[in-house]
């Protein structure tokens, strides 16, 4: 298998030479050669610079370079007529290059990609799910409990709650004049029903076969704005797996991850929206959020016009509208500006006076349902069930750029 992209590589190679790093360099050249000692090593010394500085600050030089070294190490192990664990091995690279490299390598990393994969396709790849978790599966989606259930969890005034617009599927002219132009949240179903997801995605055999090998991010813990809370990277069907533990500490969450651009074969499951197109908006990217029951994302808001799809499972959300910003008490650390101090689920009216009586909406997604969310209003969310969604954020030229 070539690595490709020789011309970007003989100029990636002079910027990593301009940085100092002249033994990556030596490395690399040896690499091309065939040298799989020489590509572990020019990997490790790029982890190593990816490692040295916060994330923002790591020259692209470096990320590129962690790329090439990963393509450098799966180059050849997954040539075609390797075994299943030298096409794990490859695949497993490819993904941290792309995860965790540059974007100068990307093609060449996802054609090597689709070359493993399709490699594997030609071999019996019958998926690993026990028969039991077949039917744990249908049981976990299905999920219990209704509205009454989860406002028992959450202290509420009941007077200050306004349950979320339900609409059927109505035209892009009619959501964008009563809902994207005046700002207003709404849920609509029937929209996505001819979804491939929607059918596909119910049968866990065959996300294990297409995604089981693939190395994704999770995020570990009771929820972001916790101290305990880490991110890992684990394979597709270690993730499965974990779906089934009751460790409420360690919930595993795929959230806000472009697994899309990741995993081709589940991009054709989906399709953007047209009610993405309004404002003449650009789409600025599609996220998975894919978790057991009991995921929470703390109160926050995002820049963006969020359409958010509910594709398996169900999920509890509450909404403020932007305007109310103060009375929510941001998070002072810039990092975490766009997350609100307060705690729905152990709300302290003494601390936060302000935020006892704030008028608020709520509802919950049933699977199959899409909910907008206006830019800037703040959202708490909570899996019901075992749950599997996909935003689709844009923006209009009028915003604010930047991300969320
Ligand atoms: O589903 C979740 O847990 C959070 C979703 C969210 O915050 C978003 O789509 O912006
Ligand atoms: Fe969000």
């Amino acid at each position: 298998m070539a690595t490709g992209g020789g011309e970007k590589r003989a100029e990636l190679l002079r910027r990593i030479t301009e940085e100092g790093g002249f033994a990556f360099v030596a490395s690399a050249e040896k690499a091309a050669a065939g040298d799989v000692r020489a590509a572990e090593a020019a990997r490790e010394m790029a982890w190593e610079q990816l490692h040295s500085a916060p994330r923002d600050e790591v020259g692209a030089a470096w990320r590129d370079a962690y790329a090439l070294a990963c393509l450098h190490v799966a180059a050849p192990r997954g040539a075609g007529g390797g075994g299943d664990d030298d096409r794990r091995a490859a695949l497993r690279a490819l993904d941290m290059g792309l995860i965790m490299g540059g974007g100068l390598l990307r093609a060449e990393l996802e054609d090597a990609i689709a070359r493993v994969v399709a490699d594997r396709r030609g071999g019996d790849c019958e998926a690993a799910a026990a028969a039991g978790d077949v039917e744990r599966w249908k049981e976990g989606i299905a999920g219990d409990g209704d509205l009454a259930d989860v406002l028992k969890l959450l202290p509420v005034k009941s007077l200050s709650r306004k349950k979320i617009e339900r609409r059927s599927c109505i035209p892009l002219e009619a959501f964008i004049r009563d809902y994207f132009i005046r700002e207003a949240p709404v849920i609509l179903s029937g929209c996505i029903d001819h979804w491939p997801a929607r059918t596909k995605w119910k049968d866990i055999k065959y996300l294990e076969r297409i995604a089981g090998d693939r190395t994704i991010p999770v995020e570990v813990g009771k929820n972001y704005a916790c101290t305990e809370w880490k991110q890992e990277l684990i394979t597709f069907s270690q993730f499965l797996e974990r779906m089934w533990s009751s460790d409420s500490a360690n919930l595993t969450y795929v959230a806000q991850h472009p697994l899309f651009d990741q995993i081709k074969e589940l991009r054709g499951d989906i399709t953007v929206p047209e009610y993405c197109s309004a404002g003449g908006g650009e789409l600025q990217s599609i996220n998975a959020w894919f978790g057991p029951h009991g995921t929470l994302t703390p109160l926050h808001h995002d820049l963006h016009h969020n359409l958010f799809a509910q594709v398996l499972g169900r999920k509890y959300f509450r909404l403020y509208p932007a305007s109310v910003s103060v009375e929510l008490y941001p998070q002072t650390e810039t990092i975490l500006s766009n997350t609100s101090q307060v705690d729905l689920d152990n709300f302290d009216e003494t601390e936060f006076p302000k935020a006892a009586d704030l008028e608020f909406m709520d509802g919950i997604l049933e699977e199959g349902d899409l909910l907008y969310i206006p830019p800037k209003w703040w959202h708490y969310v909570r899996s019901l069930s075992i749950s599997f969604s996909v935003s689709f954020w844009w923006r209009t030229s009028h915003l604010p750029s930047g991300s969320s």
